[in-house]
This record gives C-alpha cells, structure tokens and sequence, in this order.
C-alpha cells in the first residue's frame, strides 16, 4: 500500500530512507533546513546519487523549508543530528498534526524525549539503522554498500506494534532496508549506542575506517571494555539490551569487517567536515546514565574528553585554513 512520508533532515540518512522509499512506491517529501542543500537539490531538480561513488544520477525530488511545508504525511521521518533535533521540532511544529506518525533512526540517545513532546506515545516509533551513507556535499549523496546491504531494528514506544507500524516494515522491507521489529524499545535503541560508543569514536579519533580499525589485534580487546562498561551502565538502568555482552563484540568485528569495511562512520565525516559531533549522546549519554546510578563508564568519559578536545583542534585548523 502507497504510504505518504515526510523526511526531515535531509542530509545523507535522510535522503537514503527518502529515496529508496520513494523508488519502492510511495510519495516521499524532503524538508531541510541546510540552505545550501535545499537550493542545489532545486537547481539540480533533485539529488545526485552514487552507489560506492560509482553510477552517478539524478533522482527527483520535491524539497522544502520548514516554513514552507505545506503537505499531510502519515509519517515523518526523522535524520537530523542529534543537536539539530530540537531546533528542527520548533521550525516544522506548524504543519505536524495528531494523527501523524514519527519514525526516526537517528544514532544516539536524546532524540526521543525531544520527539515525545509533539507526538503521543503512540505515534511513536524509533530504532536504529547498520546503513553507511555519505554525503558529498550539498544534494550529493553516497550510499555505501550493495543494493540492499545493511539492515535495521525498530520498535514502538509503546512497545505495541498496531496496523501502521507493520505497513512501515512492509515499506522499509520493499525498500530492502530488512527491517526487524521488536517489543523492546529501549534494548533495541541503546543496542546501536553501544555499537556506535566503540566504532564511531575510535574511528573519528583515529581518521580510520571500520576495517582498519577491525583489522587491528587489540580490535576486539578494546570493543570488550567499551562494551562492559556501556552493559553496567544499562543493566544499572533496567535495559535489557538485545545482544549479549558477546554477540555485540562478534557484531562490531563482523560488521566492521565484513559489511561496510571501507566506511568512515558519521562522526568521524562530522569532524572531517569541522563539524560538532554526536559524542555527547552516545558515549556521553551512557557516562550521564552511568553517573545517575553512582558508576563511573570512566573509558567513555575519557573518549568524550578526546572527542571534544579533537573537534577543539578542528577549529583552530578551520581557523588557519580561513586566515
Ligand atoms: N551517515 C550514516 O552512515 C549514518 C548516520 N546515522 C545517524 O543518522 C542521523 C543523521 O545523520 P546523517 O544523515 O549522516 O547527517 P548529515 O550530516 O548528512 O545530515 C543531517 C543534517 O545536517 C545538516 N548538514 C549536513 N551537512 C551540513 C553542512 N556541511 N553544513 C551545514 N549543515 C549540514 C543538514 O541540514 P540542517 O542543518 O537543516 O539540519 C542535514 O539535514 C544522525 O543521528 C546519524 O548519527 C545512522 C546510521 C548511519
Ligand atoms: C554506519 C554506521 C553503523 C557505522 O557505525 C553508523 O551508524 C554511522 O556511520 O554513524
């Protein structure tokens, strides 16, 4: 069945669930609020498109300013950064209405309390995507991987999925996104932070991909004590996260490894591009979490620390390079 969408942030995760849910059939919109990518996707008359930067093309799309909006989606879809979230919210709140959904698979956690002050409990749903994309430059995006590489969890808010939720997977599943739907909201959103706690701050803070940092011997020693600080944190928090200690070490290597080896993780193209990173809500959050049940993810706030300091000496270089 046609589904109506609307992607808000249309930056490289936004135009990868956008476009491939509009190739599978449905009416897809795309807000942005990135001035420089909303007139170039005009000019262009859409978005340019690579697969692993080969076959470049252009595919049609309709993109608006929040202020412009106009239209009556079933369903947002949510790709900000996390510190663009709340602005975003503000600038689109004129157009959202009660029945509408929410869908995001942001990386992080921060979003969803934000999310929960515009859209009932019900109309919520979140999860967490394995999907590289890259965005070149403004309305120029790269999806990593073969056609249908990389797959997704979701969950409802409520943990009850109704009729909507399994028309979205059956959309998400079309679009060869392979989508898996679970009843465990925080389990499944906190499952991706921890990924990302590992390999997109060792990635960032050491200008690698995921395979060379993979292809490393001490790889795996370093994802355990990230991995065993970020479980005390959550079994400390009552989530009970989807993998164990385990599987989720076999899944950093593996997928590192295996499935998107040459990929540059998002922060690490945030910092790249002079850019604040997302740090704060992944390992940040699982520090914060930690501190409110008295234990100290003392690993994690040493990485956040780095982070920061590194997008610190970002600036200088943005500075130098503007002088
Ligand atoms: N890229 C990936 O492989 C993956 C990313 N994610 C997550 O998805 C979410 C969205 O990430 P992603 O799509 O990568 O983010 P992008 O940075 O590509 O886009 C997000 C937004 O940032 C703004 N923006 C992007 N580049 C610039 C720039 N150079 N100057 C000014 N503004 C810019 C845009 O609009 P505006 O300023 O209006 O907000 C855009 O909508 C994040 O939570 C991320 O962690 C999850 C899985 C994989
Ligand atoms: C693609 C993936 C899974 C790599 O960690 C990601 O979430 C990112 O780049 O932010």
């Amino acid at each position: 069945m046609m589904m109506k969408f609307a992607v808000i942030g249309s930056g490289a995760m936004g135009l990868r669930y956008g476009i491939l849910l509009q190739d599978a059939g449905n009416q897809v919109d795309f807000i942005d609020g990135w001035e420089d990518n909303v007139e170039k996707i005009r000019e262009q008359g859409g978005a340019m498109v690579s697969r692993d930067h080969e076959n470049t093309h252009l595919v049609p799309i309709n993109i608006y300013y929040p202020e412009e909006y106009q239209g009556d989606p079933d369903c947002y879809i949510f790709f900000t950064k996390q510190m663009q979230l709340a602005d975003m919210l503000d600038r689109c709140s004129h157009f959202f209405k009660p029945n509408q959904y929410a869908f995001t698979c942001m990386n992080g956690m921060g979003h969803i309390e934000k999310l929960a002050q515009y859209f009932k409990p019900d109309k919520l749903i979140a999860g967490t995507a394995l999907v590289a994309t890259v965005l070149n430059g403004p309305g120029d995006v790269d999806f990593i991987g073969k056609r249908g590489a990389g797959s997704m969890n979701l969950a409802n808010y409520t943990e009850k999925p109704d009729e909507f939720t399994h028309q979205l997977v059956d959309e998400l599943e079309k679009a060869q996104f392979h989508p898996t739907l679970t009843t465990n909201f925080m389990g499944t959103l906190l499952a991706k932070v921890v990924f990302n706690s590992v390999v997109n701050t060792i990635c960032t803070m050491f200008e690698m991909t995921m395979g060379e940092y993979a292809a490393y011997d001490g790889a795996e020693d370093m994802a355990r004590q990230l991995i065993d600080e970020a479980y005390d944190v959550c079994e400390r928090d009552g989530v009970k996260l989807i993998n164990t200690r385990q599987d989720e070490v076999a899944s950093i290597m593996h997928v590192s490894k295996g499935a998107m080896p040459l990929h540059y993780p998002s922060m690490y193209q945030d910092m790249h591009n002079y850019r604040p990173t997302e740090v704060d809500f992944i390992n940040g959050y699982l520090v914060k979490i930690g501190r409110q049940h008295h234990y100290n993810a003392s690993t994690h706030a040493f990485l956040t620390h780095e982070v920061h300091l590194a997008e610190l000496g970002k600036q200088r270089e943005l500075k130098q390079k503007q002088a």
